[in-house]
């Protein structure tokens, strides 16, 4: 008999995990409920679920699996609401919540009663919400956190993770507050950040209405992510209050630090600050290999967001090819930054770069993005 996996919020993360597990080509079905009506109609519509449910209740009352992918704060309620429902005894529940110790704190209670809760993260996402955004290849290659209790059978976490490969994520085993505090600085804090900077530009803007005209390159880069969903990003910030305020106060000693460096105003001090955190971010896991040229040598790249098969590869350059656009250096990226694209592809030119993106906008429906 089929599985049956009901997924609760059906946007980026619900949509996106729904088409991966059809891709999965994994006997089951799957049903959906959203609050909002036209998300599980969309949802539907696009083959991402089978069946729209009428209640979070009936989706999970006859599932196998439950993921609710819904904004954290809304998770922690719907888990209390579930406490009513009948559930199946061997089903799965796990989640997609960006905060995992208040989660798992509200997990106890299935646990006590004998039902298995999983928390799960995964490490990859967007600034775009909703079912619109959704793409079965969202996960591939990210890390996937899962974040089961203590005293958790193994083989219901190698259930779940079983369940889960079809999103070709990397599946890794974290301590819940663990998770918190790291994803507080490489995800939560910068969040923070990038936000209060916008605002920072929108209060000068006041005083200087041409100024947001010159926010180029560097300024989007960095605030690309105070784009996101606020709800889900209140509810991150609420849940993961204790962790933000140590980053909070580890940044202001920073700020301190960089103002004390400003008033030496020291050359040798501020190229070293500059350079130790260029050595640093040029060595993350997750920087392009080849993407940072020396000063004198500069490339445009274009990241492409395509699903991980080989023949993709060979119809991009065909493309490029036949609209004589020469390219630089290809590359694919194993893990990712802040976006989900995987295909890295460097122009001479910022013209190459355009007629590129022309090209391949006509010819494929692949995501692009400039960084
Ligand atoms: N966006 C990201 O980059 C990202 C990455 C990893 C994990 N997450 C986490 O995944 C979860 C979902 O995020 P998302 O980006 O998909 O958000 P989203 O806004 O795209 O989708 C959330 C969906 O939940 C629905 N919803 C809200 N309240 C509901 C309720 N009471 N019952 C049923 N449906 C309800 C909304 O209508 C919406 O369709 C969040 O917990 C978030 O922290 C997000
Ligand atoms: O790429 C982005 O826009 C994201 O914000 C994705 C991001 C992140 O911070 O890396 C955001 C929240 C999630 O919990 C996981 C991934």
């Amino acid at each position: 008999m089929k599985n049956t996996v009901a997924i609760i919020g059906l946007g980026l993360i619900g949509g996106s995990l729904g088409l991966a597990l059809k891709r999965g080509n994994l006997d089951l079905h799957i049903t959906g409920f959203d609050r909002s009506y036209s998300s599980a109609d969309e949802a539907y519509r696009r083959g991402i679920i089978d069946s729209i449910a009428p209640s979070a209740k009936i989706a999970c009352e006859n599932a196998d699996f439950v993921l609710f992918a819904t904004p954290v704060n809304t998770t922690i309620a719907l888990m209390k609401e579930a406490r009513e429902w009948s559930l199946k005894e061997d089903v799965i529940i796990s989640d997609t919540g960006s905060t995992k110790s208040p989660i798992m704190e509200a997990a106890k209670w299935f646990t006590e009663q004998g039902i298995t809760f999983i928390g799960g993260h995964p490490m990859a996402g967007s600034h775009k919400s909703g079912v619109a955004a959704a793409k079965a290849h969202l996960f591939e290659n990210a890390y996937y956190i899962l974040t089961p209790l203590e005293n958790e059978e193994r083989l219901k976490v190698d259930r779940l993770a079983n369940l889960l490969t079809a999103t070709k994520g990397k599946i890794v085993v974290l301590d819940a507050s663990e998770h918190d505090r790291m994803t507080a600085i490489v995800s939560h804090f910068p969040h923070l950040v990038a936000s209060s900077l916008v605002g920072r530009l929108a209060e000068q803007e006041i005083d200087q209405p041409f100024v947001k005209k010159l926010a180029a390159g560097g300024f989007r880069d960095l605030t690309r992510i105070a784009s996101a969903d606020p709800t889900m990003w209140r509810d991150i910030t609420i849940q993961n209050q204790t962790e933000l305020l140590q980053q909070l106060d580890g940044w202001l000693n920073e700020m301190n630090r960089i103002k004390s460096m400003l008033l030496a105003n020291n050359p040798e001090e501020i190229f070293d600050f500059f350079a130790d955190a260029k050595q640093y971010r040029d060595r993350l896991p997750s920087t392009y290999e080849g993407a940072v040229q020396g000063a004198l040598y500069m490339t445009f790249d274009l990241h492409i967001d395509i699903p991980d098969h080989p023949g993709v590869i060979s119809e991009i350059t065909k493309i490029l090819a036949e609209e004589e656009i020469s390219l630089t250096n290809i590359r694919i990226v194993e893990t990712r930054t802040d976006v989900y694209g995987i295909l890295v592809i460097s122009f001479q030119t910022a013209d190459d770069r355009k007629a590129a993106r022309n090209a391949l906008s006509t010819k494929t429906d692949y995501s692009m993005h400039i960084l």
